[in-house]
């Protein structure tokens, strides 16, 4: 085998000979990947050229002035130490990461520019992790990828079965969740080699690989290869694998040590093997960098630090010398390819689409929660919240010793669902108020019947029966719901009482304040009926953020969108496949909402039905976009989980859902009325108690909020996860 590599390293001496490396001063500026990017005058024979990249993350240097070249039609291994910043340069080079300076032409072109298919169709990459659907077979996996690549069915089938066979994959109906390690490992690798790219970057293939099917897939490498129009970059951990390259390039501390054909490698280091050449040329880098007085290896560097820099021409490193004189003339695009560039692509969207669509079904459990989870969570306020309180135990003590008893009258006319009554003497009634058994204590004196009487017939009356002839309430309200109900309960008793004694002249006893038919809602209206519409907002507002933070989250964890995105899909185009999915998610959920408040708890509902599910939608929508805003500035569920419940309650409390944005105090209720939910829930409730529409400002206003609400969200995500890369 080394031999073998040996007779076709020779055949490629040349560009791959002898790679320089760049030398002095570091070029000032940043990567342009507009349209002033720069060509390499020999693109036709180098697919990917870097010069001078640097990277960091934060403060951390992870590539520092790199320079490498992979000629066009070779596999070149990209070899180093774990943490040298290997992935992370390939990320640089498929375009999911920026460089913070230098220069990359991956194809004849910057990665990501305009028109250019990198990221795209002629890029095959398979990422570190294993980046795919747990939920998807096989054949599913293929053929998501297959269609974002625009492969007609038929050429995706004969990938297909062509990959399974050659990678020694099981039945394409298998779950990718169901395979081992290894045989998720070749799925990914299948995914990268579908659409048979002219450059292929693989970030350790080999990992987990049995070696019989090690061998076979740098046999397939070299064999693709062959043509002179492919290109692979590989990164492996197995050193000596690599000796199967035609192009080594030794890593370390971000930068390359070394590039040029493995045998050659170790011949100017008279080593037998490629790790021991490799080893060489890191003692050689650390005793370089100890002498010019620099720090350890594998911290952050310094421009100073940079081995090339300061490197010494004595050096055992291959290529020394500034890379030949490079014309860098300019790309250009015309508007036509950077409106293609811009725009999403229906085909994309699809694609994403039926994926999601697939993986819905494959979890039918998750899919009836998604359905379920807002009407249980619905149900559950209209049946706990804002009813009347049952079963109140109240101590009753009635000294009336009249034979006609209007205390026994009074008391029968109270509601025994919700005042439970306890005949007991003062001491004990007292007794048990003060210890909590009771909420209140109803005591009529002795003479309450006859007092009552002359207080009623006769004009004046002493004060000793104006007391004795009135009914004698003590209250525990250290809860005022049910201290209100016992007082509202109380009140109408006597009411029915005085009907029921004095006919036609109960207007004796009333006081003369006549409450008419109300103008818009009901004498009976409960808390229930305010608080339904703006739950029924927030529920759709946060089940939407909390889906979707926790999928993008996962999916860019699990390494599956910088996948997606190489292959060719935008951010943009995923952000709108994502929004349409979950569309159709939470147009299911606002159907069984509305179903189960309008039917099942009788909430009224006297405007247009129409209007009300727009809002409702619109506001799922907001929830979307603010659960993308959620996922581009944070990395883990975790953090994103705490981010939306964070909110939460803040956000419940100051939009007036609970309780009416009119209680709030004033430099608190300007950042009340500028919430998402605060006007969009005022706006619901008029439409469904008043039956306004949309030429009552109180109800435009509401939609105008959500609208911008959304757009900003949208715009929010979009800015985010540019400054990120
Ligand atoms: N997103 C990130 N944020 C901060 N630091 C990061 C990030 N990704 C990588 N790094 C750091 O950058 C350095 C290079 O990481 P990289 O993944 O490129 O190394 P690598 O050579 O591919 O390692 P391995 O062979 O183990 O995969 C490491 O120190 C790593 O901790």
């Amino acid at each position: 085998m080394a031999a073998e590599a040996a007779g076709r390293n020779d055949a490629t001496t040349g560009p791959a000979d002898c790679i320089a490396m760049q030398e002095g001063p570091m070029k000032e500026g940043n990567m342009k990947v507009d349209l002033e990017a720069p060509l390499s005058t020999a693109q036709d024979d180098f697919t990917i050229q870097c010069r001078d990249v640097c990277r960091s993350y934060g403060k951390l240097k992870v590539l520092s002035d790199l320079n490498l070249t992979v000629p066009q039609g070779h596999i070149y291994g990209l070899l180093g130490p774990s943490g040298c910043g290997k992935t992370t340069l390939l990320k640089c080079i498929v375009g999911t990461l920026k460089i913070s300076r230098g220069h990359i032409t991956v194809l004849g072109k910057p990665p990501a520019f305009p028109g250019h298919e990198v990221p795209g169709k002629m890029i095959g990459y398979m990422p570190q992790e294993l980046a795919l659907y747990n939920e998807f077979t096989i054949s599913d996996t293929l053929t998501f990828f297959g269609r974002i690549h625009g492969l007609t069915s038929k050429e995706t089938q004969a990938r297909m079965d062509f990959l399974i066979d050659f990678l020694h994959l099981p039945q394409k109906q298998s779950l990718v969740r169901n395979l081992s390690g290894g045989q998720r490992r070749r799925v990914s690798l299948g995914a990268a080699l579908l659409q048979n790219p002219e450059l292929l970057i693989l970030d350790e293939p080999t990992v987990g690989v049995d070696p019989v099917l090690r061998s076979k897939i740098w046999q397939h490498l070299v064999e693709i290869v062959k043509t002179g129009k492919v290109s692979v970059i590989i990164t492996t951990h197995y050193i000596e694998e690599a000796r199967q390259a035609h192009v080594v390039g030794l890593m370390r501390n971000g930068h390359l040590l070394a590039e040029g054909p493995p045998d050659a490698v170790m011949k100017q280091h008279s080593a037998a093997t490629l790790e021991h050449a490799f080893l060489q040329l890191c003692q050689s880098s650390d005793q370089n960098s100890i002498q010019r007085g620099s720090g350890p290896p594998g911290g952050p560097l310094e421009k100073s630090e940079s081995f090339e820099s300061g490197r010494d021409e004595s050096q055992p490193i291959l290529g020394i010398g500034p890379p030949p004189a490079e014309k860098h003339p300019k790309c250009s695009v015309d508007w036509r390819a950077r409106a293609r560039h811009v725009l999403p692509k229906g085909r994309n969207i699809a694609a994403l689409i039926v994926k999601t669509m697939v993986r819905m079904k494959r979890m039918p459990g998750s899919l009836c929660f998604q359905f379920l989870l807002p009407v249980i969570q619905i149900s559950l306020i209209c049946l706990c919240v804002g009813g009347e309180p049952k079963g109140i135990q109240v101590a009753v003590v009635n000294n009336d010793t009249s034979p006609s008893s209007f205390s026994n009258m009074v008391l029968s006319f109270l509601d025994n669902s919700s005042v439970h009554q306890v005949p007991l003497s003062h001491h004990e009634a007292f007794e048990g108020a003060y210890s909590g058994k009771y909420w209140g204590v109803i005591g009529f004196g002795k003479n309450f019947t006859s007092y009552l009487t002359k207080r009623i017939l006769q004009r004046q009356v002493p004060k000793e029966v104006v007391d004795g002839g009135s009914v004698h309430v003590w209250l525990d309200l250290t809860n005022q719901q049910i201290g209100l109900m016992l007082e509202k309960q109380i009140h109408q008793a006597f009411q029915a009482f005085v009907n029921h004694k004095m006919g036609s002249m109960a207007y004796l006893a009333d006081l003369p304040i006549k409450f008419e038919e109300p103008i818009y809602g009901s004498l009976n209206t409960d808390f229930t009926t305010f608080v339904t519409p703006g739950a029924v907002l927030s529920i759709s507002f946060y089940l939407a953020v909390g889906l979707t933070a926790l999928s993008f989250v996962l999916e860019r964890k699990e390494g599956l969108l910088d996948r997606c995105w190489v292959a060719g899909v935008s951010s943009m185009e995923t952000m709108l496949a994502h929004l349409f999915s979950q569309l159709f998610v939470i147009s299911v959920q606002i159907i069984l909402m509305l179903l189960f408040i309008l039917l099942v708890f009788k909430i009224p509902n006297e405007g247009s039905l129409a209007l009300v599910i727009v809002l409702i939608v619109l506001q799922g929508v907001s929830g979307i976009s603010f659960g993308l805003v959620i996922s581009a500035a944070i990395d883990d569920e975790q953090s994103a989980n705490q981010a939306a419940l964070g909110i939460f309650y803040p956000n419940l409390i100051l939009s007036g859902i609970i309780w009416p944005v009119e209680c709030i105090p004033y430099p608190l209720r300007y950042l009340s009325l500028a919430l998402p939910q605060t006007y969009a829930s005022e706006s619901l409730r008029c439409i469904m108690y008043r039956g306004w529409g949309l030429s009552e400002m109180m109800v435009w206003r509401g939609f105008i909020v959500t609208l911008g609400w959304n757009t900003f969200f949208l715009i929010l995500a979009t800015v985010i996860l540019k400054l990120r890369k």
